[in-house]
């Protein structure tokens, strides 16, 4: 369960009292999540989410987050929509953080995707990627290419504690990439951490997209290879070509890729999958002490970054020219 920070009834109480939702009446921390602090809020206006931003967020990219949401929303992809203070403002401060609230979605995330729903990210990335062209900010990618190695040095000499041949493995696929990351892909605002623990599902319709605290300017392909990482492999590591085809064949329905993004996609593949190798790594090995936090096994990522190392074109992962 994602909670760093505890918030006092006292505190949660004066901080709700800025806003027009009433007076709370319950705030439960949410067992999921590991980056910020998360509460579902009821208030006598209904339910909220709550969340106060940890580590990895940088309050001066906050209104980018929150412009995005609301970019995004009126242009058609339902997502949370920040909630203003009486002051007009979405941003405030809580026990210490910044903190906000956001509307509550309806939904479930699935655990074990079919085809159906990996058709349905496919086609929602790229509608959120259509939704984003015009969006004025811009932010670049903090958890891109030139991150990588730091990341590593973080882990401090004790990937191998974790498995033994991590530590040489990672600084192999490092150095490939340092060497064949491409240059000039189509860019724009990409969500970069589409998981399926952030899209929602009902009666079998994707029914929205959550967690926007990645969000950036970047190759669009790029996004695509975080979906393909986070929703195509199987329990047992192998990759699961049906989904990958029904994946970037409804992506494709809204936005063909380029000949360059699709002769990239195995090189931006294995760079979405050490992305998340190493932030996981750096988590699992600095759990903060008292933290409600369930960290993420670095090693599925290891695992899918050895899948993507042996693949030759993007045929393999189901794309048909
Ligand atoms: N707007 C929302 N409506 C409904 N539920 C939400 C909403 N935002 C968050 N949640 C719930 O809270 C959980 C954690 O939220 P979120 O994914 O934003 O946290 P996080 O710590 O940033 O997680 P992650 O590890 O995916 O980066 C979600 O899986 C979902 O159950
Ligand atoms: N989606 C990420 C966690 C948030 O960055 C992971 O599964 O590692």
């Amino acid at each position: 369960m994602a909670v760093y920070t505890e918030v006092t009834d006292e505190e949660l109480a004066s901080f709700v009292a800025t806003y027009d939702i009433g007076a709370v009446l319950s705030a439960k921390g949410i067992a999921e999540g590991v980056e910020n602090s998360n509460f579902l809020l009821h208030t006598e206006a209904g339910f909220f989410i709550l969340t106060l931003y940890e580590k990895r967020v940088h309050e001066e990219d906050l209104p980018f987050f929150i412009g995005l949401m609301e970019h995004l929303a009126a242009r058609g992809i339902t997502c949370p929509q920040p909630v203003k203070n009486r002051r007009g403002e979405a941003l405030g401060r809580l026990a210490g953080r910044p903190a906000a609230i956001v509307t509550f979605l309806d939904g479930m995330w699935v655990k074990r995707p079919g085809p159906a729903h990996c058709a349905g990210v496919g086609e929602a990335l790229a509608k959120l990627h259509e939704a984003g062209a015009d969006f004025p900010m811009r932010r670049p990618n903090a958890l891109s290419l030139p991150s990588w190695r730091p990341l590593f040095e973080q882990a401090d000499g004790r990937a191998d504690e974790v498995s033994p041949g991590l530590a040489r493995r990672t600084l192999e696929a490092l150095a490939e990439l340092e060497r064949d990351w491409p240059d000039g892909l189509p860019e724009g605002v990409i969500h970069a951490d589409l998981f399926t623990d952030n899209v929602f599902f009902l009666g079998g319709r994707l029914s929205g997209l959550i967690d926007f605290y990645f969000a950036c300017t970047d190759a669009l392909a790029y996004d695509l290879a975080v979906c393909l990482n986070a929703w195509c492999f199987e329990a047992d590591g192998s990759f699961n070509l049906t989904k990958g085809q029904a994946m970037i064949a409804a992506y494709e329905r809204v936005r063909r890729l380029t000949d360059a993004e699709v002769a990239a996609l195995p090189v931006l593949c294995r760079g979405a999958a050490i992305r998340f190798m190493l932030t996981r790594l750096v988590d699992w090995l600095n759990v903060p002490p008292g933290a409600l936090v369930k960290p993420k096994d670095p090693l599925e990522y290891d695992r899918k970054l050895g899948f993507h190392r042996r693949v030759a074109s993007a045929a393999d992962y189901g794309l048909k020219r």
